[in-house]
């Protein structure tokens, strides 16, 4: 049976990067809309920015040179010749012996190098007394020292941040072209599952927790969640609603039955789909080992284990992975891991990667990870975890106080 031909964590990693390819659709949406949304261009700025030499300081704008060998016992002079209006450009050329008086983000003058701070001068009716020297350039952004034209700002492919944003903002450009949206469809399965809104249950019953933390997460993504409510374990009653879904989204969810029960249908609901197929069932994991990672007609299809901190854990681990690869982001790789250490032994098996929930806490400058003890079916060690140690496949455990790598949950 293919269940029991497990893949490593590292080897799923891999068959997903060699099997997913990004969508290419795009479409142009206006600038104010496009947070979190995937850059289908290279931003290529068209202005200086900014435009003029820009005061950093209100203070007076001056040439360096003349400021030179100021200092408090020792003052310069210079006579005071006027002053810089925010927004206005200004013409006329500093001269030797003058001073300008200028706000913060005012236009530098021709001639002018640099602007010594208000706090260190003082303008004495007219004749300014510099305390201090400043060096050319100082206090002053240089036209085009933020975004040159001609620069790639930003690089197709790019999830864009608030700062990527406010970049594109700078350059006046009101439109940008994006990626489409993913849609990404999501099913519940089991006989047990009812509505999570469901007021009563009857014993046996088991409200639908998986749908709200998947599909929630797939919106964190930046991708649509499209939920297609619960079906029951039968067999074809599945397959007709999975089949349904699969073909209005860009990739399939579907959560429960991926193990190997007499009434697990997942894996064969998903060999309908399409060519090529089940590419994973079984991953040496804990929590999650039944995931089922499959492709049908280019488009990815993941079969989560209905334990709800197992289909959590597996959808932040996998599932990220393959909504990032098919949405067309290549941003560099961001901070996925950080080093915590161990409040104690944890025990694991070799030949398997665990992933332990963890609580984080600071004590002298140190992140320490206090695992979380419970089975995955408990959501609740979840709500308690800030995130998730991976203890990997070569280690028997590690021991207190030792570092080890933490995935958060956000
Ligand atoms: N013989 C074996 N049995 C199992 C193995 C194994 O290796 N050999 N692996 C276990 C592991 S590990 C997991 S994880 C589960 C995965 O099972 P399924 O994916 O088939 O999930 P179900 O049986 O449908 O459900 C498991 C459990 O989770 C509850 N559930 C399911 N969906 C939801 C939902 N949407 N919201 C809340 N709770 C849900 C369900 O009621 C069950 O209690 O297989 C083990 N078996
Ligand atoms: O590993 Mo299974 O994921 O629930 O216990």
């Amino acid at each position: 049976m293919q269940f029991f031909k497990v893949k490593t964590v590292e080897e799923t990693y891999t068959l997903i990067e060699e099997f997913v390819k990004a969508i290419k659709d795009t479409e142009e949406i206006p600038l104010e809309e496009s947070l979190h949304r995937i850059l289908a261009e290279d931003i290529i700025a068209t202005e200086n920015v900014p435009s003029f030499p820009r005061s950093t300081v209100d203070g007076y704008a001056v040439m360096a040179k003349e400021t030179f060998g100021s200092s408090e016992t020792m003052p310069g002079f210079l006579n005071v010749a006027g002053s810089v209006k925010m927004g206005e450009e200004v013409t006329t050329h500093l001269k030797s012996g003058e001073a300008v008086y200028i706000p913060t983000g005012g236009m530098v003058p021709p001639n002018s190098d640099s602007v010594i701070m208000i706090e260190h001068c003082e303008d004495l009716a007219g004749l300014l007394n510099t305390y201090k020297q400043v060096a050319p350039g100082e206090n002053v952004i240089q036209i085009g020292e933020d975004v040159r034209i001609g620069d790639v700002l930003i690089e197709n492919g790019t999830k864009l941040r608030p700062q990527e944003l406010g970049a594109i903002a700078a350059i006046g450009k009101s439109k940008v072209t994006v990626y489409k949206q993913l849609t990404i469809g999501y099913l519940s399965s089991g006989d047990e599952i009812v509505p999570y809104e469901t007021k009563d249950l009857q014993i046996g019953q088991v409200r639908d927790i998986n749908a709200l933390t998947i599909t929630s997460l797939v919106n964190e993504w930046g991708a649509k969640a499209i939920y297609a409510g619960i079906v029951t374990d039968d067999y074809s009653e599945y397959q007709r609603v999975a089949k349904e879904l699969f073909d209005k989204v860009d990739c399939l969810v579907l959560s429960g039955g991926s193990s190997v029960g007499a009434k697990d249908y997942t894996t064969k609901v998903i060999e309908t789909l399409g060519q090529p197929g089940v590419f994973t069932h079984g991953i040496s994991i804990k929590p999650g080992k039944p995931t089922i990672l499959a492709m049908a007609k280019d488009k990815p299809v993941i079969g989560l284990p209905g334990h709800p901190a197992s289909a959590m854990i597996i959808f932040s681990l996998f599932g990220e992975k393959i909504v990032k690869k098919l949405s067309g982001e290549t941003s560099r790789n961001k901070l996925e891991r950080v080093q915590v250490r161990l409040t104690k032994n944890i025990h694991s098996s070799m030949g398997r990667t665990d992933y332990i929930r963890v609580k984080l806490s600071e004590k002298d400058g140190e992140w320490w990870a206090d695992p979380i003890i419970g089975k995955s079916g408990l959501i609740s060690t979840l709500v308690q975890s800030d995130g998730i140690v991976e203890i990997s496949a070569e280690y028997e455990g590690v021991r207190q106080g030792e570092f080890v790598p933490a995935i958060l949950l956000r």
